[in-house]
């Protein structure tokens, strides 16, 4: 236990992997508390896969370690598992049986889950468990998945893309499953490379770029950094040389009366700028996090070396 303090359940200290010279995550040092959904965010080939098998003992560190729930995961592996719920991001599961026998399996590999928590979480996202998995579809294949992940109520839920093969209500049916969880106490790590279902259920949001950890945030603050796109329509015709050049604008283009231009952070200086004009109309744009959020840091990333919680 090495005087972990249980309120931290994954610890990574400089945790990296190389596939021979290829970076598959490198110098990754982060504590996922005990109790928060950490979402880990990135894109394709990020990094976000290999890091979960080095988190779990699955592929070995080429430096670096981890300690999970207070325990190390090479040492104590089994021991750890059972704690664990895990969702593999490419589920290759036996194609004969059926969905129920295989969770049977899954049920007593851990010591005995009650049916009963099996079968309502087979209810919740709407999975037959009498179809056998060979005739499934990729989404209830990942049902069965889910299931398997959470049907004993582990310590600790790691994540691979959750939600990928879902339809959409079925992934608001697992984004509450894992606020249940979170209400429960237990911890959850989701690795996503969608933002809008981090956002949802994270109370932090860890992104990786490139095999390193480019930020890690409280899921609010991502709101505050939005970039917006904001319209302003005045009663006369405006310069566009009073806009330039303050603070977080740019992309200012003026027509006659019309102002448009680009907001990173903070409106009060523009509005500030613009109160000096008769103001006929405001348009501020939806920020759309999706893009806005995942450019600014995966085209900046020299500029965000300050990172809450890392260590
Ligand atoms: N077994 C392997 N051999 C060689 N390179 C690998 C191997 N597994 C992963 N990589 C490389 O390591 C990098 C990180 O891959 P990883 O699968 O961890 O990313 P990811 O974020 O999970 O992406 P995805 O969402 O596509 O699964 C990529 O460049 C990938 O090509």
């Amino acid at each position: 236990m090495s005087g972990m303090s249980s309120d931290i359940a994954i610890h990574a200290e400089d945790l990296t992997k190389f596939y021979g010279s290829r970076r598959g995550v490198e110098g990754l040092t982060l504590d996922v508390k005990a109790g928060e959904v950490l979402g880990f965010l990135g894109p394709n080939g990020a990094g976000k896969t290999t890091t979960i098998r080095l988190l779990l003992d699955f592929l070995r560190p080429t430096r670096g370690d981890a300690t999970i729930l207070g325990l190390d995961p090479r040492r104590d592996k089994a021991a750890l598992h059972r704690q664990i719920g895990y969702l593999p991001g490419e589920l290759a599961f036996p194609g004969r049986e059926k969905a129920a026998d295989l969770l049977r399996f899954f049920a007593a590999a851990r010591g005995g889950v009650a049916w009963s928590q099996v079968t309502a979480l087979a209810d919740r996202l709407e999975l037959d468990l009498t179809r056998p998995i060979r005739t499934m579809s990729k989404g209830n294949k990942q049902k069965v998945g889910l299931v398997q992940a959470f049907m004993h109520q582990p310590a600790l839920l790691i994540l691979d893309e959750p939600t990928s093969g879902l339809d959409p209500l079925m992934q608001q049916e697992f984004l509450a499953m894992v606020a249940d969880a979170r209400a429960d106490g237990q911890t959850v790590f989701m690795s996503s490379h969608v933002l809008a279902e981090v956002q949802q259920a994270a109370d932090r949001v860890a992104i990786i770029r490139d095999g390193r950890l480019a930020a890690l945030e409280r899921v609010e603050s991502l709101g505050r950094r939005a970039i917006r796109t904001v319209e302003i329509h005045f009663d006369d015709p405006v310069d566009a040389a009073e806009f330039t050049g303050l603070p977080g604008v740019s992309d200012v283009m003026v027509s006659g009366p019309i102002l448009r231009c680009t907001v990173d952070g903070r409106l009060s200086p523009l509005i500030k700028a613009v109160a000096r004009h008769e103001v006929i109309d405001l348009l501020s744009a939806e920020p759309d996090l999706e893009e806005t959020f995942l450019s600014y840091y995966y085209t900046q990333p020299d500029q965000h070396t300050q990172i809450e919680g890392a260590r």
